[in-house]
């Protein structure tokens, strides 16, 4: 079995002259999640619109389990992706949409899968709503529900949670590890909000003017963010809820917040268990030296641009 499943090689878009994206490459083994950070600008969603044969290649090449992949669309029915904002037929109902791209799809896609994935993105009571009346959210959602429907092997997502609720962001997390770890997808995502990003990749590329500046692995990303301070409606119930459903031990400092150390992959059953007990969270922060930190070391000029942990 194939485990590179992407292959990127030496890859460049020059535009006015200008190298958009310069000389990039790097490779995605099979269930990994890859991450794509940089600022506004940086050239990721250009990388991506390459893979998926939506803009040229200028020079280089894209390998797709060792092949050589000279025109996108023979790769399109293993490939699923949501680059810029989805696009939709606004008069079909969400549902319709999602049959429509199915039927144009060689995978076998039955009722079940439909039920599942509105399920999932919790689209199913307005599957039959006109997507011309759906919200910003919904229809992010609707992005993510046609990128899947196919069950693709690759799946690439620029900004996916642009539009999403905090539920909704966890939710979706959760979701691409499950498939990941459940089903072997491999997944490119990319991102500006570094606590995204951080959350759920295996790897994480730098970018900044078009260049690859930096390359973390699992074990590198992991030492970061290691202390936590939280600011909730209620500390002295906050600390005890965490201590008694996670066994996690914060304690109050001098600013209305409670701190504490924790691993990066309890941040989400962390939030979510706050959430479950009815708290209000107004502010999480990542204390030492974080992913945050190193990228705006690494992207210089650019620091005002990133978003911070939200
Ligand atoms: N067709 C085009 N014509 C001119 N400039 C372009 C074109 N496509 C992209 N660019 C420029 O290329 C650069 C990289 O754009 P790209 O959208 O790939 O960045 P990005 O990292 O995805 O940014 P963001 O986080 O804002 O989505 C930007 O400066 C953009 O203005």
């Amino acid at each position: 079995m194939e485990k590179t499943i992407l292959d990127v090689r030496n890859l460049s878009k020059i535009i006015k002259k200008k190298p958009i994206v310069n000389d990039v490459s790097f490779s995605i083994e099979k269930g990994e999640i890859f991450g794509l950070l940089g600022p506004n600008g940086a050239g990721k969603t250009t990388i991506m619109k390459m893979i998926m044969g939506l803009q040229s290649i200028d020079f280089g090449s894209i390998f797709y389990k060792g092949r050589n992949i000279k025109n996108p669309k023979e790769i399109l029915n293993e490939v699923g992706g949501i680059i810029e904002s989805p696009n939709f037929y606004p008069y079909l109902s969400g549902l319709d949409n999602l049959k429509y791209l199915a039927s144009i799809s060689q995978k076998i896609i039955d009722n079940s899968d439909f039920e599942y994935i509105l399920q999932f993105l919790n689209l199913h009571k307005d599957k039959d709503v006109k997507v011309k009346y759906y919200s910003l959210g919904m229809k992010q959602r609707l992005g993510i529900a046609q990128a899947l429907i196919h069950k693709p092997d690759l799946l690439i997502l620029d900004e996916p949670m642009n539009g999403l609720d905090p539920i909704g962001i966890i939710d979706f997390r959760n979701y691409l590890i499950h498939l990941t770890r459940n089903k072997g997808t491999t997944i490119l995502i990319s991102s500006h909000i570094i606590s995204e990003i951080e959350l759920i990749c295996d790897r994480v590329v730098f970018m900044n003017d078009g260049k690859i500046i930096d390359t973390l692995n699992q074990d590198e990303i992991t030492k970061f963010s290691t202390k936590i301070g939280l600011t909730t409606n209620d500390s002295s119930r906050a600390i005890k809820v965490l201590s008694s459903h996670l066994n996690l031990s914060f304690e109050n400092n001098d600013y209305e917040e409670i701190i504490g150390e924790i691993k990066k992959e309890q941040i989400t059953e962390l939030l979510k268990t706050l959430i479950e007990n009815e708290f209000q969270i107004y502010e999480v922060k990542q204390y030492h030296e974080s992913l945050e930190s190193k990228f705006l070391q690494l992207a210089g000029g650019n620091r005002n641009e990133f978003n911070s942990v939200d």
